[in-house]
């Protein structure tokens, strides 16, 4: 089955997952490739575009991330974006130098050629977003200007012959107003996408390419309960039946009562009709985890565990070759795996698995979704609403919300202090505008006086967040009594903790996570 294909090349920029985004809600797939990729690559992935993104150098410097003439040259249409609208310049023969005056935040584009495909109802006076300090003082030879600010001759640039577009702005945010028509105006009215990329498509799709690549062998999936691996197990289950073994790892670091709830959901008394298997391993993790601070090896340890139960469980099914995963595309972001982006940290699923993996294969069916398109996925394969819309758990569970060393007693405190956490805010029914919520364990202990005695003994925090995708967030604000009846409630009902922290922090410059 042939799709049509946007390719967004990677120059570090920072809003690259955005403009990804924006070229699938005009349904068109979208993938991000580095700019170090081979151009014969690019050409045997036939794309109908190219977008260049913004990134933090300086084009004419020695060094500076490039891309060849040739890029411009194989008849499809490319838009260059910030960096990459003054690369496309510098490459084709234009001037890009250090501006007098930058521009950052909120700026006034005036149109000059109306008529351009680019601007196609969009209005003569438009708001949009810059943030450069570099700016083209001399277009490529062949191109016109087609807009500008008061500071900034070229906003835009273009050569329609050749369907080559420059945008200096940054039509990817939402705070350039009409930059979401911009784009679609690129994708569809330049390219010629039909824009035909929808969720039903890609669900028939991923069934077929897994059918065709498991034949009449035997996969493992990871199944956490969560979000991405019930949806990955909805598309295996269409696919190949019972073929498919769903495995469970109970890694004593998951929430209060969680592991029996997952298995009445997937579990033989449960909803689905599916290979089930628990393992339960919690003795088997604080072994390991004893000692340890550090949180990329705990994240490490963490991962490893996983994979080496799953590779048991496959020996005693006998002939499995495939482990499938519900990995989802900012878990390989953040591994540092997306491209020119830093390690944030090492997701359990990815960078956090070892070097050596027992099985022929792995399937990640959802590798390249956001979180929100996953659940769309969900939604079209009849997967119920509660399952579909459960706040996301991250694979290495308390162990990450618990700062420093784990020990069972303090995974006891932080699965107490989190289920009264989320009895309340469900109470107050604030469920489902958090996006994701959860007490965390601080490794501070301070000291206290409860009932006249003192008391030395751990502070909790708590985090609530409103986000989209995950890779942005910022803290939800909760109402002042419900957070205070949370305070109280935790220290009168959990032993161990003295004080209660409210995190404010938004991603970035934090993450979602502790650790
Ligand atoms: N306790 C577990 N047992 C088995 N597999 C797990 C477990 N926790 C995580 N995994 C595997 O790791 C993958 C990544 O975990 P992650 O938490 O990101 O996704 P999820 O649990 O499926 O969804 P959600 O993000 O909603 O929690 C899962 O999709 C699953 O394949
Ligand atoms: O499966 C997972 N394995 C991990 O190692 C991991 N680390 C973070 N998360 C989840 O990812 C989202 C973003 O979290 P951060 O802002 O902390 O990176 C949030 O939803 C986190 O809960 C993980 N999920
Ligand atoms: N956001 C960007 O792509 C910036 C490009 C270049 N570094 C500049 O400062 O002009
Ligand atoms: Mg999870």
């Amino acid at each position: 089955m042939k799709r049509e294909l946007v390719i967004v090349i990677d120059f570090g920029g920072q809003y690259n997952q955005l403009v990804a985004r924006r070229v699938r809600e005009c349904n068109v797939y979208c993938e991000i490739y580095s700019y170090k990729t081979d151009l014969e690559k690019i050409k045997e992935m036939n794309p109908k575009g190219i977008i260049l993104t913004g990134g933090p150098n300086s084009c004419y410097e020695e060094g500076a991330p490039t891309c060849s003439k040739e890029l411009f040259e194989m008849g499809i249409p490319v838009l260059g974006l910030c960096y990459g609208a003054q690369l496309m310049m510098h490459v084709l023969g234009g001037k890009v130098e250090k501006a007098e005056v930058s521009e950052y935040g909120k700026t006034e584009v005036l149109v000059d050629k109306t008529e351009s495909k680019l601007f196609k109802d969009v209005s003569e006076k438009t708001i949009c977003w810059m943030s450069h300090t570099d700016y083209i003082s001399q277009i490529a030879p062949g191109f016109e200007i087609s807009a500008h600010t008061a500071d900034c001759p070229v906003a835009t640039a273009e050569n329609a012959d050749k369907n080559l577009y420059a945008i200096q702005f940054h039509p990817e945010v939402l705070h350039t107003a009409e930059g979401t028509k911009m784009l679609s105006n690129f994708v569809l009215g330049v390219c010629g996408c039909a824009g035909d990329w929808k969720m039903d498509a890609f669900v028939e799709n991923t069934i077929k390419e897994i059918r065709e690549k498991v034949g009449d062998g035997k996969v493992l999936l990871a199944l956490s309960g969560g979000v991405d691996s019930s949806v990955a197990a909805g598309l295996l289950s269409r696919a190949i039946g019972k073929q498919l073994t769903c495995v469970f790892v109970d890694h004593g670091l998951l929430r209060k009562d969680e592991g029996d709830e997952v298995e009445g959901v997937f579990g033989p008394n449960g909803q689905f009709d599916l290979n089930f298997i628990r393992v339960n391993a919690q003795q088997r993790y604080y072994d390991k985890l004893a000692g340890v601070t550090e949180p990329e090896a705990k994240r490490k340890i963490i991962g490893e565990e996983f994979i080496r139960i799953f590779e048991e469980e496959a020996k005693k099914i006998g002939a499995v070759d495939f482990l499938a995963q519900g990995t989802i595309y900012p878990d390989v972001v953040e591994s540092g795996l997306g491209g020119e982006s830093a390690v944030i940290k090492s997701h359990h699923n990815v960078g956090g698995l070892p070097d050596y993996v027992d099985f022929k294969e792995i399937i990640e069916p959802l590798r390249d979704l956001f979180k929100d398109e996953v659940r769309k996925a969900g939604l079209e394969l009849g997967i119920p609403e509660n399952l579909v819309f459960r706040q996301p758990f991250p694979g290495p569970g308390l162990g990450i919300r618990i700062i420093g060393e784990v020990t069972a007693e303090k995974v006891r405190i932080v699965q107490d202090a989190d289920a009264i956490y989320r009895e309340e805010i469900a109470k107050a029914g604030l469920d489902r505008d958090i996006n994701q919520y959860f007490a965390a364990l601080t490794n501070m202990r301070s000291v206290g006086v409860m009932g006249d005695f003192r008391t030395y003994d751990y502070a909790v925090a708590l985090r609530a967040v409103k986000t989209i995708d995950f890779m942005t967030a910022e803290a939800a604000e909760i109402p002042y009594e419900v957070l205070n009846k949370v305070m109280n409630r935790i220290i009168n009902e959990v032993k161990g903790v003295n004080r209660v922290f409210y995190d404010l922090t938004s991603k970035p410059p934090g993450t979602i996570e502790f650790e």
